[in-house]
């Protein structure tokens, strides 16, 4: 069966995002559990063969060096001097690190994980049933969907805006599993202050104003990513291809402990073998421009398990819909190498030019 991607936006004058199209794409993980493995033919798979994953050498004994912050001594005058340091460096360097600490309770945690889990494991029809609600964006409405329009990706996601509050309509959030909506409710208040504590940790790293990233400047996107397994192939598929998010800061969650994530270093990729406790964190391409490049948005890329699932749920802390993103410069001396960013805009480039081949963050600087 062919899935409809929703929110077919994107048509000139509508002011929207646009997250899918109406272009049909096959949710992978239907198409992985309808077949056996020997029926998957290079040609049903052939859209998602990727013929430069091997182009850039993986370095997976860097995976140690990953940066590792603890936001326990983020929180303690003793410690919060060397750590701030730490999570300079991190930003500067990495453009990613491990959070220890984090204080979202255990249990929240736990309740997200299974109800991703169980929400996957429904029949495809009934998660359809959510995926094509119709979803107006604007203003960080309601969104969801299951796959890229342009999809080369071996991954089925679902995704919907949880944060501003008053925007949020939870009448269209999944109400299967039965404890899912209130799982959301919690993990995204949860993740809401984390983002909070972590980027206000992050402009005083810079000496800004916390405020040009405070709560009512902001908004949440949650997106849940299902990665099935590729038995045939699972070198030559990609659950996501190269990319750098359009967030100031995304915050990820493995919901399992099926490795997958690597991160671009020096031309690289760098497998991230995440602390079992911890979460991770990237900078976004909005903090990219506001820092005026000295934190660098991370290229980041998901492989695939030959035999095993990949889980994963990342929360975007974005910047408001109606807004606009500038560089803030240190001194008067300091070269401004980027323009000021129209979100708006940025995020119809974002949605629209994945294969172009230049990266959406390259429109936004001055040449
Ligand atoms: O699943 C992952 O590890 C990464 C997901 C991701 O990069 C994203 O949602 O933007
Ligand atoms: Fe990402």
């Amino acid at each position: 069966m062919e899935v409809e991607a929703p929110c077919g936006g994107g048509s000139a004058g509508e002011s929207r995002w646009s997250l899918g199209s109406s272009l049909a794409v096959r949710n992978v993980q239907d198409l992985v559990s309808s077949s056996a493995a020997e029926e998957l033919t290079p040609d049903m798979i052939q859209r998602y063969i990727q013929p430069d994953i091997d182009a850039h050498a993986v370095l997976a004994e860097h995976s140690e060096e990953v940066p590792v912050i603890d936001l326990g001594k983020l929180m303690n005058a003793e410690t919060v001097e060397d750590e701030t340091a730490k999570l300079k460096l991190a930003c500067e360097e990495w453009g990613f690190f491990q959070v220890l600490n984090h204080g979202v309770p255990d249990e929240v945690i736990v309740g997200i994980k299974q109800n991703i889990h169980k929400f996957f494991e429904l029949p495809l029809d009934v998660k359809n049933g959510y995926a094509q609600r119709p979803g107006d964006l604007q203003g960080y409405g309601q969104a969801f969907v299951f796959s890229d329009d342009q999809k080369l990706d071996w991954a089925d996601m679902f995704g919907l805006f949880t944060q501003p509050t008053q925007a949020r309509d939870m009448s269209y959030w999944p109400s299967e599993p039965r404890t899912f909506r209130n799982s959301i409710e919690e993990y995204t208040s949860e993740l809401m202050k984390l983002s909070h504590s972590i980027v206000t940790f992050i402009a005083k790293t810079l000496d800004f104003d916390p405020e040009l990233m405070a709560d009512k400047n902001v908004g949440q996107f949650l997106r849940m990513n299902y990665y099935p397994p590729c038995m045939s192939t699972p070198g030559k598929v990609l659950g996501f291809s190269p990319h750098s998010d359009a967030s100031f800061i995304t915050i990820l969650l493995e919901v399992n402990s099926v490795q997958g994530l690597q991160i671009r270093r020096r031309g690289a990729w760098i497998p991230v073998k995440p602390h079992g406790d911890a979460l991770l964190v990237n900078v976004g391409d909005f903090l990219e421009i506001m820092t005026n490049g000295k934190y660098k948005s991370i290229e980041h890329r998901v492989t695939i398990n030959a035999h095993k699932e990949r889980l994963s749920i990342s929360a975007f802390h974005v910047p408001k819909y109606d807004g606009i993103v500038s560089p803030v410069l240190g001194n008067t001396e300091e070269k401004v190498l980027y323009k000021t960013t129209i979100v708006e805009e940025y995020a119809r480039l974002y949605l629209s030019s994945k294969r172009d081949g230049k990266r959406t963050l390259d429109h936004a600087m001055l040449s």
